[in-house]
């Protein structure tokens, strides 16, 4: 079973980083998400409760980020990614945190996770 659902760019505003200034502020970090499921059942059945519900997850994410302050993105992403697992019963995922306003001479910088088998 190689059956994925993908989340694409999804934006939050945290308050992230390492610098005292960076507490203060808000900065956009960007999910994208690949995460297991077999959705042979939500296939068969037509059935929303059998699928892992997309906008369910991104609603999670939006609120766990926004909901207390982080230093670093490693932690972001390894918090989000075992909460994902735990609360959704994710078999496996790749997540992709991008801080794209870090670093004035790069486009983008961040962290690629991978958990459980994919
Ligand atoms: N691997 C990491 N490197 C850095 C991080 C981080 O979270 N992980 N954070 C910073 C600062 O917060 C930076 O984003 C400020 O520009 C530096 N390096």
């Amino acid at each position: 079973m190689k059956d994925r659902i993908f989340i694409e760019e999804l934006s939050v505003f945290a308050q992230i980083g390492v610098y005292d200034w960076e507490q203060k502020i808000k900065q956009k970090l960007i999910f994208d998400i690949e995460m297991l499921w077999d959705c042979g059942l939500a296939a068969r059945t037509d059935e929303l409760k059998y699928c892992l519900n997309y906008a369910e997850v991104c609603d999670f994410i939006l609120d766990y980020v926004q909901s207390k302050p982080f230093l670093l993105i490693e932690r972001v992403a390894v918090e989000v990614a075992e909460q994902l697992q735990a609360k959704f019963g994710i078999q496996g995922l790749r997540l992709k945190l991008s801080k794209p306003g870090a670093v004035a001479q790069a486009r983008n910088v961040g962290i690629i996770i991978e958990r459980g088998t994919l």
